[in-house]
């Protein structure tokens, strides 16, 4: 979970929406929702559209906004002096935040209040993700935590038992027996990076070295702890041979066999489970030294402040029907994301899921488990995970030196808080 930011007392904003008496209001007949369709979700989103539209009769035209969260965002943002806006809308872990920040989405607890949607149903990690000056900004969606995705048939060629590796040091212990099975130009593990990515896994390391990005929202990403997080990550492409850059997907990578193991959303399951012709096995992402521990990710569904009362409430209304018990079992079985309400969790339907394909329920376990708040600097400072992410890279690609590259983009990260956050704490 990242749960909002706790430093301020109130953002200073009189936030649109607010005042709305929603029992006065009658939803509009026809709404936009902008996605990227998260897991190549577009069908299984249409399907729940077409229910909705049967249930209430408001039409909701779903827009391709981008094939990323990234590119929804740039789009959401430049749309905002157009009449171009959405009425619902993707919100990713890294962006809501600025979406608040510009008064672009409202807060919502008053109207699914309104509405009876039971958001005390949503699984808590994920709900107090979207939480800020006491009110709800985005509700979870398509959630996820990363997971490591490992080769079952390679596994047991190479001798190794049936599991993730506990730990960092067992999966270099292993490696040397996965390789005498892959093809020459293949590695025990393959990871990506990129925006909302690299900056994401990379959590899990740095963590596992007693390390962070940020203390709230002072940046420690100097400190010898998180230093030696970016060693191991040098190491982990340089000397020790474990780990290769996939050049564009390293779930596809996986699928084909070229790697032993990846870190992938577990949003990516239900699409690695058909793509591979091997056995797929899931696993917690292993501990470092100083333990462990797993960010949550992926996305919520915001409403528009620019949208009318009207709009405000039909979008609130569709993205209620998209996270209710039945929606979010559907989306989570299309997909590999986890069921955003406890009662989809604990259904019958999802219980027969985890028993005959136990994969799904490897994030759920790990959200228990294993999760922990996402720090500050990546999900709260505009910006900040592309610039963690630039750090990632050189390390990676151009054999950086971490303190270095660290030391390079904290500047940077530092004047984007200064400029674009602190000011409206
Ligand atoms: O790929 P997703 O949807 O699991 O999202 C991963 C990260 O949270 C994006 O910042």
């Amino acid at each position: 979970a990242c749960a909002g930011p706790t430093v301020g007392a109130t953002s200073g904003d009189d936030a649109p929406g607010e005042a709305v008496d929603w029992a006065q209001v009658q939803p509009a007949t026809e709404i936009t929702f902008w996605s990227n369709h998260p897991g190549q979700s577009q069908e299984v989103e249409q399907d729940i559209i077409d229910a909705f539209e049967a249930e209430t009769g408001i039409a909701v035209q779903l827009v391709t906004a981008g094939a990323n969260y990234d590119e929804v965002a740039q789009r959401f943002q430049a749309a905002s002096q157009t009449d171009e806006m959405p009425d619902a809308v993707i919100a990713s872990d890294v962006w809501w935040f600025r979406y608040h920040l510009n008064d672009q989405i409202i807060p919502l607890d008053d109207v699914l209040e309104h509405l009876d949607a039971g958001a005390d149903d949503f699984q808590p990690a994920l709900y107090s993700d979207y939480e800020y000056d006491g009110q709800h900004w985005a509700v979870p969606y398509a959630r996820s935590t990363p997971l490591f995705y490992y080769n079952r048939d390679l596994w047991e060629a190479a001798g190794l038992p049936d599991r993730g590796p506990e730990t960092w040091a067992e999966l270099e212990e292993w490696s040397t027996d996965l390789q005498a099975e892959l093809p020459d130009d293949g590695s025990a593990l393959g990871l990506s990076t990129g925006p909302s990515w690299g900056a994401w896994w990379f959590e899990n390391m740095i963590w596992g070295h007693g390390g962070a990005y940020s203390d709230g929202f002072d940046l420690t990403l100097d400190t010898p702890e998180s230093i030696a997080g970016g060693e191991f990550l040098a190491d982990l492409f340089g000397d020790s041979g474990v780990a290769t850059l996939s050049s564009d997907d390293a779930m596809a990578d996986f699928s084909s066999g070229l790697i032993a193991s990846t870190i992938g959303s577990t949003g990516s399951l239900t699409g690695a489970l058909e793509a591979a012709a091997f056995e797929v096995g899931t696993a917690y992402l292993p501990d470092g030294p100083a333990g462990g521990g797993t960010p949550t990710g992926g996305t919520g569904v915001a409403v528009s402040a620019s949208s009318t009362p009207e709009e405000q409430l039909a979008a609130a209304m569709f993205v209620d029907f998209l996270t209710n018990t039945e929606n979010t079992s559907n989306y989570s079985q299309s997909t590999g994301y986890m069921p955003v309400r406890t009662s989809a969790v604990e259904s019958e339907a999802m219980q027969e899921i985890y028993e005959s394909t136990p994969q799904f329920r490897t994030a759920v376990d790990q959200l228990a488990d294993k999760a922990r708040p996402q720090d500050d600097a990546r999900v709260f400072i505009p910006g900040a995970d592309a610039l963690l992410n630039e750090a990632i890279e050189r390390i990676v690609i151009e054999g950086a030196d971490p303190a270095e590259a660290f030391g390079s983009v904290a500047p940077r990260i530092e004047t984007a808080y200064t400029e674009n956050v602190e000011p409206y704490l």
